[in-house]
């Protein structure tokens, strides 16, 4: 990869590497530009083409389907990826003229090996081009699901899903919300700065960010953004990388100084910081998780922060017994199937399967059931996923609530600020297309007097 300072040969070579080696997109992404030569314009249209690509996976394979003389899945992998390259940029990218679009990858086509089909490469997306100028060339199924799955580029297991749970209307805007870039939020530390401060340092720079209420702390960039860690005050620890329903959580879970916290599945730490900063960095607070790389992120988090409050434990939290009854608060924010993320993981589309979400709901009860019995008694439990789907939110609260008699949903109260999210049952629903962050479900749970074990 060193040598590749052609946008479209790297991003040819992550996409393989995504598709070959089940990479995460952000990774595969990251590690190819580290060690490709772009100019900025450049880095921007791999990510741009990357992610896209990705994101838009199930439409270019029915255009080349529709388009080819052999179905996409029937071509040689590069060349499949080579034809979305060029599909992609014809289809969604205006800046690029269709000339380009085609010449680029003829070329791309013709450095990979396959000289002989560029030939083909050339007719299809010439195809493509012709028709476009008519009407859309894509070809849509009449049964809503694959309709929907082939516009906008989802499996029919997400589409069933959110058919099921928001109707038509709610699901198609979903689906559109899912396929834009993804925006990008601060969390500013009340430890070393405030929301202006920083809000006039950006602004001094020629970042312009906006509040986004009701988030006290959240600032959304809007323009004139460059790498997260080139910008000010990012080395001093005045902000942390946080969508803002993620903020919402722990001001949901409302921490106080002095108290001890177990942050159950904590790592990289962002919602652990976060609670940190809440109780001014004052009580104890339990960051564990099974994921030992991903709680080294955490400690650089909590360094670069400067947080003494955090006591790391690597270890599956639900063998931790030695909790027990300890806790004032309990945040869980379960490990989740992330369809509230899907603008920002494009490749939940291709790796996420229907079999894997049961096994992730009976990980997410066995969490609740042992994480519970760390609240003290009149303690608070959060539980929190990133994920739009009754049966990794909803059936989880509601089986624990059958079994635990003596716990309580407590609800924003009607004056709170985030009673904007709050649902009649009690729990909070943060739904990106209406509230325009990440997809979040977060229930906040009292345990009773008398303990139920
Ligand atoms: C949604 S992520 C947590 C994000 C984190 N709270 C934050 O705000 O940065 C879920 C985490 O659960 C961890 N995890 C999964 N199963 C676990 C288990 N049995 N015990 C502890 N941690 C677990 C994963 O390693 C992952 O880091």
């Amino acid at each position: 990869m060193q040598n590749i300072t052609n946008p479209r040969q790297l991003t040819l070579v992550v996409l393989r590497e995504i598709y070959r080696r089940n990479v995460y997109t952000d990774l595969a992404l990251d590690l190819g530009l580290k060690k490709a030569n772009l100019v900025n314009v450049d880095r921007n249209l791999a990510t741009e083409l990357v992610y896209g690509i990705v994101r838009r996976q199930r439409t270019l394979d029915a255009l080349i389907d529709q388009l080819g003389k052999k179905k996409a899945i029937q071509q040689p992998p590069d060349l499949r990826i080579i034809l979305h390259i060029g599909l992609y940029q014809l289809r969604y990218l205006t800046q690029i003229p269709e000339s380009a679009a085609v010449n680029t990858t003829v070329d791309l086509a013709k450095k990979n090996g396959f000289t002989q089909l560029s030939g083909v490469v050339n007719g299809l997306l010439r195809a493509y081009a012709r028709l476009a100028k008519q009407e859309d060339p894509l070809i849509l199924p009449v049964a809503p699901v694959q309709r929907l799955g082939i516009l906008y580029s989802f499996p029919d297991w997400i589409i069933k899903l959110w058919l099921a749970q928001f109707g038509n209307e709610t699901t198609e805007s979903l689906c559109e919300w899912f396929n834009q870039s993804p925006l990008i939020d601060l969390r500013i530390n009340p430890l070393k700065t405030t929301r202006e401060e920083v809000q006039r340092a950006f602004l001094a720079d020629g970042i312009k960010v906006s509040p986004v209420a009701p988030l006290a702390q959240a600032l959304r960039l809007i323009s004139g953004s460059r790498g997260i860690s080139n910008l000010p005050g990012f080395e001093q620890g005045w902000f942390t990388v946080q969508d803002s329903s993620a903020q919402l959580v722990s001001h949901l879970l409302d921490p106080q100084p002095g108290e001890t916290i177990i942050d159950a599945c904590a790592a990289p730490g962002g919602k652990t910081t976060h609670i940190a900063e809440l109780m001014q960095d004052k009580g104890i607070i339990w960051a564990c998780d099974r994921s030992s790389s991903r709680l080294k992120k955490l400690q650089e988090n909590q360094e670069r922060l400067n947080l003494k409050s955090i006591r790391i434990l690597a270890g599956d939290s639900r063998e931790f017994t030695q909790f027990y009854e300890i806790a004032d608060r309990v945040l869980l924010d379960a490990p989740c199937s992330g369809l509230g993320t899907l603008h920002k993981r494009p490749d939940i589309r291709l790796f996420q399967t229907d079999d894997r979400i049961q096994e992730l709901s009976v990980l997410q009860q066995e969490l609740l059931e042992q994480t519970a019995t760390w609240v003290k008694p009149k303690g608070i439990l959060v539980y929190a996923t990133c994920t739009l789907n009754v049966i990794e939110n909803e059936r989880v609260v509601e089986n624990f609530l059958d079994k635990h008699p003596n716990w309580t949903i407590h609800p924003p109260s009607v004056d709170s600020p985030f009673a904007v999210f709050a649902t009649q049952q009690g729990w909070l629903k943060v739904l990106p297309n209406q509230h325009q962050m990440d997809g979040f479900f977060i229930v906040k749970l009292v345990k009773g007097l008398a303990c139920d074990e």
